[in-house]
């Protein structure tokens, strides 16, 4: 920790990032069918002139709502002193989470929540770059206290306490070098939605199927819902290329009533998909749990957690067996902090957690948490994958590289939440060089003119 002392932030800048996906499709779904894959970018500056970055996803129109979030909360962070936070992290992430105006208009859920997540991001990018660590390294370093030291346990006694999170984590230290090693080596399972978009026409869906079959992938995600017809249409056509011994997930972005959900996956069964990812309202833990008991006996999990808006209600979901595979996602709740507390109640209840990423930033943050989960708690990657789509990427200083369907071990300190700064002069919305072309030639609305 010496090398971190008295170092004060000094700034903390927040940009709008926009990038238009609507275009092709990419990142479609039954509910959410014209997304431009976007994200709140936050820049933390301390008094060396380190930076750390951190972002939240988000779909373009709303992005402004939680950068305007970000600002609001960028007083309670600027003049901190960074050896302060990192010593007594939950007490910081309180701060800013109970913030006791701010607070009503979450509490710890929305466009507030998810201004923590890209702030909280941030913070911890700077932590492993003055530690020169990659975060999955920087948390499997950690002392189970200290790991317990960023963790707020407020709402969560009745299912983990401190002295039992300890214990798993002292218990996770066994074996940890050889799985750092076989982690090292070979990386961490990944499976990929980039076939599955809901707007990708019968033709892209089978090329881009066959790709990642080529590539060595062994575990596809289809969006469905919108249409029984064309999801077994779809659902037979990847089949067809996939073959019947690799993995297939569904994934409805709660579309559904909760007895819809049961009777339309009792058509898909025959396709044998592992889970049903978001079946219903993200919030509906006992449709959730209903589901999941009705769908058992045919084999299929219930998975969700991508839109679960705190350890809370991930706490609910836990306790009512509504979820077989937990679907944390790095910047939905508030970043690492409560996202360990998440991976603490999965491991004691025995749940298998399979990380939502895709959207921009996302794979490159969460293969850092299932990394470290792998390494320091659960110790088993079995039946377990990151979601991996190969979207914006590019535009990251050091994206998540994948290679024959696994995440290699990032090695660059930090939380890979870089982006290059072209990019960001770019894709800036709406000033940007991109945005400034595509409002030039009609591709898309100039708000500007409607002030
Ligand atoms: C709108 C997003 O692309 C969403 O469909 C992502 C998602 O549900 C997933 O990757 O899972
Ligand atoms: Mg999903």
């Amino acid at each position: 920790m010496s090398t971190v002392e008295n170092l004060k932030i000094i700034s903390l800048d927040v940009k709008d990032l926009r990038f238009p996906t609507s275009l092709q499709s990419d990142g479609s779904d039954a509910m959410h069918t014209d997304p431009d894959y976007s994200c709140a970018y936050v820049t933390i500056k301390i008094a060396t002139g380190l930076e750390g970055y951190g972002l939240t996803f988000t779909l373009g129109r709303g992005t402004d709502i939680v950068v305007q979030a970000i600002n609001s909360l960028k007083p309670l962070v600027v003049g901190q002193v960074v050896s302060d936070i990192y010593k007594d992290f939950a007490s910081f992430w309180r701060s800013i989470t109970s913030e006791s105006q701010l607070r009503w208009i979450g509490p710890e859920k929305g466009v507030t929540h998810l201004a923590t997540a890209a702030i909280i991001n941030a913070l911890w990018d700077l932590w492993a770059k003055l530690l020169k660590k990659p975060v999955w390294q920087l948390l499997a370093d950690l002392e189970p206290e200290q790991i317990v030291s960023c963790i707020d346990f407020r709402y969560l006694s009745n299912v983990i306490t401190k002295d039992e999170a300890l214990h798993l984590l002292t218990q996770g230290k066994f074996g940890k070098e050889q799985r750092m090693n076989i982690l090292l080596e070979k990386g961490y399972p990944c499976y990929t939605t980039q076939a599955g978009w809901l707007g990708y026409s019968d033709e892209k869906i089978k090329m881009l199927a066959q790709k990642y079959l080529d590539l060595g992938f062994n575990a596809f995600k289809l969006k469905v819902g919108r249409n029984l017809k064309e999801d077994i249409k779809r659902l037979q056509l990847v089949r067809n290329i996939i073959g019947w011994d690799k993995t297939l997930m569904v994934d409805a972005n709660q579309v559904w009533e909760v007895q819809e959900a049961i009777d339309w996956m009792k058509f898909l069964a025959p396709f044998k998909p592992l889970w049903i990812e978001e079946p219903t309202s993200p919030d509906d833990v006992l449709g959730h749990a209903q589901i999941a008991k009705a769908l058992n006996p045919l084999g299929i999990g219930v998975a969700t957690g991508e839109m679960c808006c705190n350890r809370v209600l991930f706490k609910q979901f836990l306790q009512a067996d509504a979820l077989q595979y937990c679907q944390i996602d790095s910047a939905r709740i508030g970043g690492i902090n409560e996202i360990l507390a998440v991976y603490l109640m999965a491991k004691k209840l025995g749940v298998k957690v399979c990380p939502h990423a895709g959207g921009v930033g996302l794979c490159e943050m969460v293969q850092h948490l299932q990394m470290w989960d792998y390494v320091a708690l659960s110790g088993t990657s079995e039946g377990k994958w990151v979601e991996f789509v190969d979207q914006q990427h590019e535009h990251f200083l050091h994206p998540a590289i994948v290679e024959n369907a696994h995440y290699r071990a990032p090695r660059v300190p930090g939380y890979s939440t870089e982006i290059k700064p072209e990019a960001v002069k770019a894709y800036e919305y709406p000033n940007g060089s991109e945005w400034e072309d595509m409002f030039s030639k009609g591709i898309f609305h100039d708000p500007r003119k409607d002030k």
